[in-house]
């Protein structure tokens, strides 16, 4: 362990152990469901009621960078979610969460496209109002997970994002819009308001003025008006065929680049306490905060800083 005055002492965590505590506490903290036995809920319920509408597929590529690749991929019904990849959502989210090496994630559709809500068909053959309560809980439940994962992670929009697409791209810390691309809560149209967490996510990311605009009049978001109320981080040029430019993934990956640039453990423990400071009241965040401080203190990205003198000019 590293004193103040820079001296070591015997007591020193060895990085396994380090990154050991580390991962506990992020498991502590991203223990991240929402309802449990206790509201009710019985996820193998509505996992089997789910797997009864079947179609497309949540693809996981880990990559040796620490970044992962979550692709929403259900191209002919425009990426909308099947029940099965409601569940398949589940399963990446659990194996990110057991990846102690992860930095970051994109998350994307397939064929130009980003997803076009929960599948429609799915929705006609559930829709009374138990079985949607509890879809909505099965999903609250993933996505809370996906956005309390210990790394970064951007939704890379291009084509539409619609209804729970859109949603699905506020379970992202940062949102990436290519040109031409829409995000669009059509929910008010479909008589239905978000029930993904969409609109409580939403507000954190927008202010409620512009959520409640948003909602209201499912506006659709262009990257012009995403970048000027903040659902927007960037805007990405869709490249020609011809021109050789890098395509959007690789363009994602290198905006993603400058927050997911150095080690793991660092990069998770930025993220713990940002998390812990948008969710827990003050004197649990500043708690939270010292607990992850005294994983990286001493640290070896943190013995290597102090032993190279490095100055931030
Ligand atoms: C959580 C709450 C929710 O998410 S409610 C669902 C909200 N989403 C929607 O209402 C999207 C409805 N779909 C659309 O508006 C259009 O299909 C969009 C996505 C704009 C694409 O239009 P366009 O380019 O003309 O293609 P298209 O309509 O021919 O669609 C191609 C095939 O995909 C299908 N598709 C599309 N979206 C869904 C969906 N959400 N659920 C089920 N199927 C969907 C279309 O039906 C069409 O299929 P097919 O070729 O006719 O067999």
């Amino acid at each position: 362990m590293l004193r103040q005055d820079g001296t070591v002492c015997s007591e020193a965590t060895t990085p396994g152990v380090q990154q050991q505590q580390l991962w506990s506490l992020g498991k502590r903290q991203s223990s991240g469901c929402v309802y449990s036995s206790t509201h009710g809920f019985n996820p193998e319920e509505i996992r089997e009621k789910l797997q009864a509408f079947p179609g497309g597929s949540i693809d996981l590529l880990k990559q040796e960078s620490g970044v992962a690749v979550l692709t929403i991929n259900n191209p002919s019904r425009m990426n909308a979610f099947s029940g099965s990849m409601m569940v398949d959502l589940e399963e990446r989210v659990s194996q990110l969460e057991s990846w102690t090496d992860c930095k970051g994630l994109i998350v994307q559709g397939a064929a130009g496209t980003f997803c076009s809500g929960s599948d429609l068909n799915a929705v006609r053959a559930i829709s009374n109002p138990q079985d949607g309560m509890k879809m909505c809980m099965f999903m609250q439940n993933a996505l809370t997970r996906l956005l309390r994962l210990p790394l970064i992670s951007v939704a890379l929009v291009e084509g539409r994002a619609l209804g729970g697409g859109a949603e699905l791209t506020t379970a992202c810390d940062f949102r990436l819009l290519a040109s031409g691309s829409v995000i669009q809560f059509v929910h008010k149209h479909m008589g239905l308001v978000p029930g993904w967490g969409g609109a409580a996510r939403l507000v954190r990311v927008v202010g409620s003025q512009n959520a409640l605009k948003l909602l209201g009049g499912a506006v659709k978001v262009d990257p012009g008006l995403g970048l000027q109320i903040g659902l927007a981080d960037g805007v990405l040029e869709v490249p020609q065929a011809e021109e050789g430019a890098d395509t959007l993934l690789q363009q994602a990956e290198n905006w993603l680049s400058q927050y997911t640039k150095g080690p793991a453990p660092v990069i998770q423990a930025v993220k713990k306490v940002v998390l812990s400071g948008r969710e827990l009241p003050l004197s649990e965040a500043l708690r939270t905060e010292k607990d992850v401080f005294g994983t990286v203190w001493g640290g070896p990205a943190n013995l290597q800083a102090l032993a190279s003198k490095s100055k931030h000019k």
